[in-house]
């Protein structure tokens, strides 16, 4: 458990967050620009020196203000990971990780040298120079160095925004794997509803420093109104289970709470649970059941609520069974409809509009 209970002057506020994180989870963190997302990964790295309170991980405490308790953020075993990936430039790849191994504290176990590499992808990478890696490869060495170094806390704060989409694409798996292959626990902050989607468990919401609620990723991020932000697009979450496979036509058949719905294979065991990730864009509303379209995916659902998202949106919340997916429509199609909260319709989605994460 890493117990919070601290405060930190900020301009306009005071990040004030008392809360206890389960260490068996990816947290993600996430609110508003400014609202104080940083400020909290930098005071539990120990790198706010005028924070107050206490910070107890496991049973280690790392800062006390009344006993007079701060440790340095060299004992508190925090690998940090940046936007930015920052290298020593004159050193090569190898050059780099080895700095770390040399730092790993001794009482922690390092990682092994070559799995970390592995799940990474950068054995290839091992004899190139700093200069000449791209932007998603710096930041795939820079996470290795951080792995080599021996954490038992791997804070990352914004580590996929200075990336292009490909390079995203490929340090995904590698940032969901740390936690999973490695054990170590983390806490990610970003703004972006997708990423925290993917990789994250749980999601601690802050807003003007304080933390205003802390669930399940799955959860939170399909309640619009908890983190809404109008630029981000908006996404729902739904679970369900392996059935089989389609092997005739290459699709993953999952069983929704009792509905089937169908994606493109997705190399899973019947009887696993998946996590999907349902864009609000990619899903209509339809009144009737009918099967007469290329539409895979028909979920019988009740509206639970129809928000005005501007002044041609709506967003539409519909609930399938305790499950929520999250659906932009036009006012238009609201009004042409005449969509109410109760009624009973059907969600359709395509399969190729499903991401199985
Ligand atoms: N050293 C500082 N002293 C006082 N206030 C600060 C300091 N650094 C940042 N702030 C202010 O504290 C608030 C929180 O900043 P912080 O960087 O933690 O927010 P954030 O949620 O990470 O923002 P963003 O998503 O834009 O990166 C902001 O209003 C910022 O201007």
């Amino acid at each position: 458990m890493l117990k919070l209970d601290l405060q930190l002057p900020r301009e306009q506020f005071d990040l004030t967050v008392k809360t206890a994180l389960e260490l068996d989870a990816v947290w993600g963190i996430m609110g508003a620009s400014g609202c104080g997302k940083t400020s909290l990964l930098r005071t539990i790295a120990g790198l706010e020196k005028h924070a107050k309170g206490r910070i107890q991980f496991k049973d280690e405490v790392w800062m006390d203000s009344e006993q007079g308790v701060f440790l340095p953020p060299e004992q508190r075993g925090i690998g940090y990971i940046f936007q930015e990936a920052r290298l020593f430039p004159h050193l090569s790849v190898l050059g780099n990780l080895r700095f770390s191994i040399k730092r790993a504290c001794s009482e922690r176990q390092g990682l092994q040298f070559d799995e970390v590499v592995e799940q990474l992808g950068i054995g290839h990478l091992l004899n190139r120079g700093i200069e000449k890696l791209s932007g998603g490869e710096k930041q795939r060495i820079a996470i290795a160095r951080t792995l080599l170094n021996a954490p038992q806390l791997l804070l990352m704060d914004e580590p996929l925004a200075s990336l292009d989409w490909d390079s995203k694409a490929a340090i995904l798996p590698c940032l969901r794997s740390i936690h999973r292959d490695f054990g170590i626990p983390v806490i990610m902050v970003s703004h972006s509803r997708e990423e925290v989607a993917r990789l994250a468990d749980q999601v601690l919401l802050l807003h003007r420093g304080a933390v205003t609620a802390k669930d399940q990723s799955q959860v939170l991020l399909n309640n619009a109104m908890a983190v809404d932000d109008q630029h981000e697009p908006l996404l729902s979450m739904l679970e369900a289970e392996v059935v089989g496979h389609d092997k005739n036509y290459g699709l993953t058949v999952l069983n929704a709470q009792g509905n089937e719905l169908q994606v493109h294979e997705a190399g899973l065991e019947p009887g696993a649970t998946v996590r999907m990730i349902v864009p609000a864009h990619e899903v209509s509303i339809v009144l009737d059941d009918f099967s007469d379209t290329s539409v895979l995916n028909r979920l019988p659902v009740i509206i639970e609520s129809i928000q005005a998202r501007d002044d041609w949106h709506q967003l539409v919340t519909l609930c399938t069974g305790e499950q929520k997916l999250m659906v932009m429509v036009t006012r238009k199609s609201v009004d042409r409809l005449q969509l109410k909260v109760g009624m009973k319709v059907f969600a359709h989605f395509k399969a190729c509009g499903l991401e199985v994460i």
